[in-house]
């Protein structure tokens, strides 16, 4: 076995860690609950494919998470970002330490050194905690006890080396599934496939839609204005309620690339405006701010009361329909349709790292020809010669390039409205020369003159031809 390995037994352990040993702490000690929740959590998104936002989600989130104060929430899921974020990066890493792997049904064991070794390589927690902590997590559940001295040492060693293992792993490790890098690599090349896999390693910014006056909320919220006219805070240190504004409905967070779909439908002042799958409504609240008359529909009520209550800050009104879009009948046909459709969100993985680990081929499938079947009811409840706009925040072109191309190839009664670069000021360089819209995860110092910065978005507009 090479210096420094370790390697997991089945039997109770005799070898000592390189490393030197600690005081190992208590059972019930404070921060054990919070590392036991991740732990459990992290098991849930990879080994169950549960969404993060769905386990912390305040009211309904995972009873584990849901006991904790705030301040423990809080720091399970920064361990959870950074674990699902990095978990390449931090599986390579563990595996270095040992000299085989560990046994294939160490699950709950594993889970425990990534929470770990995430809050030793990403977070500001002292490594000694982090390590006591798993140790004495460790020997608490009777699946990982006998593992205990292992966990030690692995951890040890890699604080101990951490200034040189984790750059040199970060630099030759993709942060992603093998089946995403692949597919990102055949639509995007690999240049910018490297690219936009070392920006999804980044904490992504916060981006407002502001009623009015950019510059003015960009001054007070110690931010800058975008070439969009979104206002974009690199780095926000208060909660978003704290911000001057919020109470009065000024602005609402929106990623600058969702700002965008909503503008395809031009002047929609006076008009009668579809948003299906509207919740939890940063669309609704731009269409009717542009003063349409929005029938906003989403099936999922908990979301859509979200949409109401963002819709009641913002002081903005739309007509509200729970429906599944499939089966729901309005009296009347509208004069534009907004389809922000459901999607694998791989354009959000910034700020939803989980998906790279719950997300797979299958559901791209699945959920394009769930777009396709939504996409084409849109054309029964547009009024002839209405516009539509599609859009999702996938990057995968089977949820947006190749849907557009087939549809117009088995319709020709549907047409593709190509977006102008007049109608985007700002982010002409995110029209696709076939004439629809492409953002992709870039960095931005706000150098450019361009958008940039953004999540991955699509979007693509369409007229039915008359007769
Ligand atoms: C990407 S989200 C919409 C985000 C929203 N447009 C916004 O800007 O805030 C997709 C939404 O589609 C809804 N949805 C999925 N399938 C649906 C269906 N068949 N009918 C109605 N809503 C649906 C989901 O409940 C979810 O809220």
């Amino acid at each position: 076995m090479s210096e420094g390995k370790v390697r997991p037994q089945r039997k109770p352990q005799h070898r000592r860690p390189s490393a030197p040993r600690e005081h190992v702490v208590e059972d019930n000690q404070p921060g054990m609950e919070a590392r036991q929740a991740a732990t459990r959590l992290l098991s849930a998104v990879i080994d169950a494919r549960t969404p993060l936002d769905a386990l912390t989600d305040g009211e309904h989130g995972h009873p584990q998470y849901l006991a904790l104060d705030g301040r423990d929430r809080a720091l399970v899921r920064a361990i959870l970002v950074s674990a699902l974020r990095f978990r390449r990066t931090i599986e390579a890493i563990i595996g270095s330490q040992l000299d085989r792997a560990l046994p294939g049904n160490a699950r709950s064991l594993s889970a425990l050194l990534h929470v770990a070794a995430a809050q030793i390589l990403f977070l500001d927690v002292p490594d000694s905690a982090a390590v006591n902590l798993a140790v004495a997590q460790a020997k608490a559940d009777p699946r990982s006890a006998r593992f205990a001295a292992l966990v030690n040492a692995i951890l040890r060693n890699i604080g101990r080396k951490k200034a040189t293992l984790l750059p040199k792993t970060l630099e030759k490790t993709a942060d992603a599934p093998d089946w995403m890098i692949e597919r990102l690599e055949a639509a995007y090349g690999k240049d910018t496939t490297r690219q936009i896999l070392e920006v999804h390693r980044t904490e992504s910014p916060v981006d407002f839609s502001v009623k009015s006056q950019p510059d003015n909320w960009a001054e007070k919220f110690g931010g800058r204005t975008l070439p969009n006219g979104s206002v974009r805070v690199d780095d926000l240190s208060v909660s978003v309620p704290e911000l001057p504004g919020f109470a009065d409905g000024e602005w609402w967070v929106q990623d600058a690339a969702a700002s965008l779909p909503p503008r395809l439908l031009g002047n929609v002042a006076g008009l009668e405006v579809a948003d299906l799958c509207a919740a939890p409504g940063g669309k609704t609240a731009a269409l009717a701010a542009a003063g349409a008359k929005v029938t906003a529909v989403d099936q999922s009520g908990n979301r859509l009361k979200r949409l109401k209550s963002n819709l009641a800050r913002l002081g903005l009104s739309a007509e509200v329909v729970e429906a599944d879009i499939l089966k729901w009948q309005p009296e009347q046909k509208f004069d534009a349709i907004l389809l922000d459709a459901p999607c694998s969100s791989t354009g959000t993985v910034r700020r939803h790292p989980d998906v790279l680990w719950t997300k797979s081929p299958e559901d791209i499938a699945k959920l394009a020809g769930l777009q396709r079947r939504l996409l084409e009811r849109c054309f029964e409840l547009v009024k002839p010669g209405g516009v539509v706009v599609f859009s999702n925040c996938s990057l995968d072109p089977e949820e947006g390039e190749d849907l557009v191309q087939s549809l117009l190839k088995e319709r020709p009664d549907i047409s593709l409205d190509r977006i102008q670069p007049e109608e985007l000021p700002g982010a002409e360089h995110f029209i696709a020369e076939e004439g629809w819209l492409r953002t992709i995860p870039t960095a931005d110092d706000g150098s450019s003159g361009q958008l940039a910065g953004v999540d991955g978005f699509f979007a693509a507009r369409f007229r039915q031809r008359a007769g």
